[in-house]
C-alpha cells in the first residue's frame, strides 16, 4: 500500500514537472488552435486572398517567441476551419476540453485561436459552459498569417499575456483583439475586413492589453462560466434554432419553413426593438401555442429588445432577447431548451446571462 502511495506521488510530482525547457516560475497556458484567418495563408502578401485554417498552432507559436517569455505554452489542435464553418460539434469539444484542462493544477490559463466570422458566437457559449475561474482567451486575426502587418501574432502574444495575467481571472470568457480585451457575452464583428472589427456596441471593451501588460476598467455583472446552470458534459448535440432575419415586408413562410424542418426555437432578428411584420406575428403566436419557442432579438446591432414594449410579447408567448444579438441569443435559447420549455424560465435567463 506505502509502495503504491509513493509510486502514485512520484508520477504526479513527474506530471506537474515543468517540461524540458519549461521555466517552473512561469504560468503554464494551453493554445487550443481551431484554424481561422489567423492560421490563413494566401499566395501574396498584399492581396486580400487566403485560405483559413492552413498552418497549424506549432507555426503560429513560432511566430511569437517573445510569448515564451511571458508563459510556458503548450498547443492543442482541436480543428482547423475558416469559422464560417464552425459548428456545435466544435463548441462541445471546445467546452469538454476546457473543462478537463481548467482542472489541473499545472494549467493556469487558455487560449483559442478562432476565425473571426463567428469567434463571439463561440466565445459566448464558452462564457455558459466552461466551469472555471481560471482564464479563457479568445484570439484572431483579420489578416492572415502570410499578409503584411498580419495582425495575428500580436493578437496571439496578448492573448496569452491576458491568459497568464492573475487580474484575468473570473471574469467570464474573454475575447483579445487589436489590444482590447472584451467579455465574449458582449463582443461581436461589426466590420467585414478592418482590424478594429470587434466591438462591444451596447457595453465598450473590458480592458485593455498593451506593452504586454493587462488593464482592466470593468467587470462582467451577468451571470457566466462557473455560476450558470448549464452543463454540457453529458450532451452531444444542441437543440435546433435558427434565426428568421426580419425587414420591411418579410415572407411568413420563412416562419413555416423552419417549423417544417423541426426547429425546437426561432431567433427573429426583429426591425427596430425587435419588431416582427404583422403576417409573421400571426404565425409566431401559433407556434408558441404549439411549444415552439420564439425570441425577439433584433437587426439593428446594437440596443436591448424590451419585454412588451411595442410587441406585446404576453399575447404572442414570445421572448425578450434584451441586449443580445440574434446569434448570441440563439446559443442562449439553444442552452436553455436544453433545460426547460416554460417561456417564463427562459425569459429570466436572457435577464440573467
Ligand atoms: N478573419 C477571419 O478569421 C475570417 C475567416 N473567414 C474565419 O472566420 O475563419
Amino acid at each position: 500500500m506505502k509502495n503504491v502511495l509513493l509510486l502514485l506521488l512520484a508520477s504526479t510530482c513527474w506530471m506537474l514537472r515543468p517540461a524540458r525547457g519549461q521555466n517552473a516560475n512561469l504560468p503554464n497556458v494551453v493554445i487550443l488552435a481551431t484554424g481561422g484567418t489567423i492560421a490563413g495563408a494566401g499566395e501574396s502578401s498584399v492581396g486580400t486572398a487566403y485560405t483559413a485554417g492552413k498552418l497549424p498552432i506549432d507555426d503560429l507559436l513560432n511566430a511569437v517567441p517573445e510569448a515564451r517569455k511571458i508563459a510556458n505554452l503548450r498547443g492543442e489542435q482541436v480543428a482547423s476551419v475558416g469559422s464560417q464553418a464552425m459548428h456545435d460539434s466544435v463548441w462541445l469539444k471546445l467546452a469538454h476540453r476546457i473543462n478537463e484542462l481548467a482542472q489541473r493544477s499545472d494549467v493556469d490559463g487558455i487560449v483559442i485561436t478562432h476565425g473571426t466570422d463567428t469567434e463571439g458566437e463561440t466565445g459566448f457559449f464558452l462564457q455558459l459552459t466552461v466551469k472555471t475561474t481560471k482564464p479563457v482567451v479568445l484570439v484572431g486575426a483579420m489578416r492572415s498569417a502570410t499578409a503584411l502587418s498580419a495582425d495575428g501574432p500580436l493578437n496571439l502574444y496578448n492573448g496569452i499575456v491576458v491568459a497568464a495575467n492573475k487580474t484575468s481571472a473570473d471574469r467570464g470568457v474573454l475575447v483579445a483583439m487589436n489590444d482590447y480585451i472584451y467579455s465574449a457575452r458582449d463582443v461581436t464583428k461589426t466590420n467585414t475586413t478592418n482590424v478594429s472589427t470587434f466591438q462591444a456596441p451596447n457595453t465598450g471593451p473590458l480592458g485593455v492589453v498593451m506593452d504586454g501588460k493587462v488593464e482592466f476598467y470593468h467587470r462582467i455583472i451577468r451571470k457566466h462560466t462557473h455560476q450558470t446552470e448549464f452543463d454540457v458534459s453529458k450532451v452531444n448535440s444542441l437543440p435546433k434554432v435558427d434565426i428568421l432575419y426580419g425587414y420591411a415586408n418579410t415572407n411568413p413562410v420563412l416562419v413555416d419553413a423552419l417549423v417544417k424542418d423541426g426547429v425546437q426555437g426561432i431567433v427573429i432578428a426583429g426591425v427596430g426593438n425587435g419588431n416582427l411584420y404583422p403576417t409573421v406575428e400571426e404565425r409566431v403566436k401559433k407556434i408558441t401555442r404549439q411549444g415552439i419557442a420564439v425570441v425577439r432579438s433584433n437587426r439593428t446591432g446594437s440596443g436591448r429588445v424590451l419585454l412588451n414594449a411595442e410587441t406585446d410579447d404576453t399575447a404572442l408567448g414570445t421572448i425578450a432577447a434584451d441586449d443580445l444579438n440574434p446569434q448570441k441569443a440563439r446559443i442562449l435559447l439553444q442552452l436553455a431548451l436544453l433545460k426547460t420549455k416554460d417561456t417564463k424560465k427562459i425569459q429570466e435567463m436572457f435577464f440573467e446571462y
